[in-house]
């Protein structure tokens, strides 16, 4: 079997992407959060309180004929941002892109943090790293891809983010036609969940290339890209009038600078994420300084390698014993 969904951002600065699922039957279809990230799937649903629901699609479990109550499971997440859901489980038929799992753990929330209710255009995520990570107890659940792999063509997906456009995500087969040339892999750190991977270095503008192992998660579900504060100070030092701002949280610039490219290597390949894709967004709507897509990993613990890095390249996610990740240009 194969898969394939649109990525559809959600605002004009590619905040999220979502993408079309269906889930019971008859299918009830909601915009979801492809999520590398984190490993729960979870819904609006009947039984978050209207007063967390401000537009989003909700999945009804008693309208659909094929859900069934997992019995006295629940969950509870708190993600990397700080936002937060928790509630219930059922399993339903579920599908992406013409990939049907049956009997995939949705899981129903019963509260949602505001930063999820203000979304509007965001009905769930899918989480799809490990299922180590899932938090439904007792007995955790397998994501979408653990379900589907058995009957994958190819133990793989594929994440194609474009920059202020839709792209794609592929299940089981990777589309020769989505990626320039040769896909470099680079070994996977399975434990504790996410997709961890070693850059090989990095180079601001047309500076010189600084060979050093990076480790960061691939993070589909984060917006921004994280490094140590060393790099990302080498990188706005080449911004006049750049300032790390207690108020925004953040590096930020007058929105007229003109920024350098940011170069990431994955073993020996080099990827460029244009200067436009760093330029993430006014501060307000009618602001003339700029918040960048390249901020400090300091207060996360951890390095990420979110949707402004990603966007750059062709990444395939891949399930195979080792896993591997692996990045091709576009
Ligand atoms: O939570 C994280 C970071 C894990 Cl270190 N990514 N996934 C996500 N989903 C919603 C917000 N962020």
């Amino acid at each position: 079997d194969t898969g394939s969904a649109a990525a559809i951002p959600i605002n004009e600065v590619d905040i999220a992407y979502v993408t079309p699922v269906t889930v019971g039957t008859p299918p009830q279809t909601l915009m979801l959060d492809l999520d590398t990230g984190s490993s729960d799937l979870w819904v609006f649903s009947s039984l978050t309180p209207s007063s967390q629901i401000r537009g989003q699609e909700i999945y009804t479990p008693t309208k659909s004929s094929t859900s069934q109550l997992l019995n006295g499971h629940t969950w509870s997440i708190r993600y990397g941002d700080g936002s937060s859901s928790r509630g219930t489980v059922f399993t339903d038929n579920f599908t992406i892109g013409g990939l049907e799992v049956k009997s995939q753990a949705v899981q129903t929330a019963q509260e949602v943090s505001s930063s999820f209710t203000q979304e509007q255009s965001l009905d769930g995520l899918v989480g799809l790293g490990f299922s180590t990570l899932n938090t439904v107890r007792p007995s955790s659940q397998l994501t979408f891809f653990d379900n589907a792999r058995p009957n994958l063509d190819e133990e793989v997906f594929t994440a194609d983010l474009k920059y202020h456009a839709t792209g794609t995500y592929d299940f089981g087969f990777i589309d020769s036609k989505k990626h320039n040339g040769t896909i470099t892999y680079t070994p996977v750190q399975p434990s504790p969940g996410y997709w961890t991977h070693s850059l090989s270095g990095y180079s601001v503008g047309s500076g010189a290339f600084q060979s050093s192992q990076i480790s960061g998660i691939s993070d589909t579900g984060t917006t921004l890209l994280y490094l140590p504060t060393a790099i990302v100070t080498a990188y706005y030092r080449q911004v006049q009038g750049a300032q790390n701002s207690q108020y925004y949280g953040g590096y930020v610039f007058p929105c007229a600078s003109t920024l350098p490219t940011f170069t990431f290597g994955i073993e020996g390949a080099r990827f460029t994420i244009p200067a436009s894709y760093i330029n993430y967004t006014r501060i307000s709507p009618t602001s003339t300084t700029c918040y960048g897509g390249l901020q400090s990993s300091s207060g996360l613990g951890i390095n990420i390698f979110g949707d402004v890095a990603l966007k750059a390249a062709f990444v395939v996610f891949s399930g195979t014993n080792p896993p591997r990740i692996g990045f091709a240009p576009k």
